[in-house]
């Protein structure tokens, strides 16, 4: 069997993105990293975002599946990984991230489920030059997440328990630690996903408008 490395990537798979993509840095950017374990809302709560304050949502495991759809050299090992419930290596991630960025016409971004692991933050930082302005962290309970998962009915290879457990192994062992370095930093916020996604929505608009209070225009162009 396939063993693991202990970030949660696919030890195989060493992908060098092509170098078509210039590597401007974005700075300059809104970033917006929300991060959550699976089924916690992320995608549910970036949407709600988007439509309310205009940013411009990125996701990356949709920007994965959009991949695959290209048949591209990178299709097979990408389904793989979702199917496996581990993390697609970071330069392909940050390579997909960067194109989605620069192709907007957008300057603010939410991020929704990225980044995944020590090696993706390090990656955002170093090749891209993005710190986010702050992360959004869904808190929710393994029960309540497996429950939606097991109820999300989006035909998806990755919501069956046997691939649930994995991805929830991934997000404790490698996706937490993540969310604890921008908390020591100061960065995150912490809003509890447990409660209807309206609430959960009025939560971080209340976080939103309060950032915009403290930075002004500057940073948060909302
Ligand atoms: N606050 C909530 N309460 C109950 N169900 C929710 C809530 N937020 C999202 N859901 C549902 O749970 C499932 C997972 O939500 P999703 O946004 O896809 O999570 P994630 O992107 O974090 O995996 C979806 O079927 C979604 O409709
Ligand atoms: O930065 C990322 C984001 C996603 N994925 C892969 O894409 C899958 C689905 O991610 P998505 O964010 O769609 O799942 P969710 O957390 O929303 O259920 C993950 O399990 C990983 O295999 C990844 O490798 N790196
Ligand atoms: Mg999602």
């Amino acid at each position: 069997m396939e063993t693991m490395a202990k970030d949660g990537a696919a030890q195989e798979a060493t992908v060098t993105p092509n170098k078509d993509v210039s590597e401007d840095n974005l700075k300059g950017y809104t970033v917006i990293y929300v991060l959550g374990g699976p089924g916690s809302g992320k995608s549910t709560q970036c949407a709600k975002i988007a439509t309310y304050f205009g940013f411009c949502h990125l996701s990356v495991g949709d920007l994965l599946e959009a991949e695959v759809e290209t048949r591209s050299e990178y299709g097979k090992m990408i389904e793989d990984c979702k199917k496996e419930g581990k993390l697609v290596p970071s330069d392909l991630v940050v390579k997909l991230l960067q194109q989605a960025m620069q192709r907007s016409q957008n300057k603010k971004f939410v991020i929704d489920g990225f980044p995944r692991n020590e090696e993706n933050r390090a990656a955002a930082e170093s090749f891209m030059k993005i710190e986010p302005d702050f992360v959004l962290f869904l808190d929710c309970s393994e029960e309540e997440m497996k429950r939606r998962l097991l109820n999300r009915n989006q035909g998806r290879v990755d919501d069956n328990i046997s691939t649930i457990q994995k991805r929830l192994k991934v997000y404790f062992e490698c996706t937490l630690p993540v969310i604890n370095y921008y908390s020591a930093e100061g960065n995150v916020r912490k809003i509890d996903a447990e409660r209807s996604p309206e609430e959960v929505f009025e939560a971080i608009k209340d976080v939103f408008f309060e950032l915009k209070e403290k930075h002004g225009e500057t940073r948060m162009t909302l």
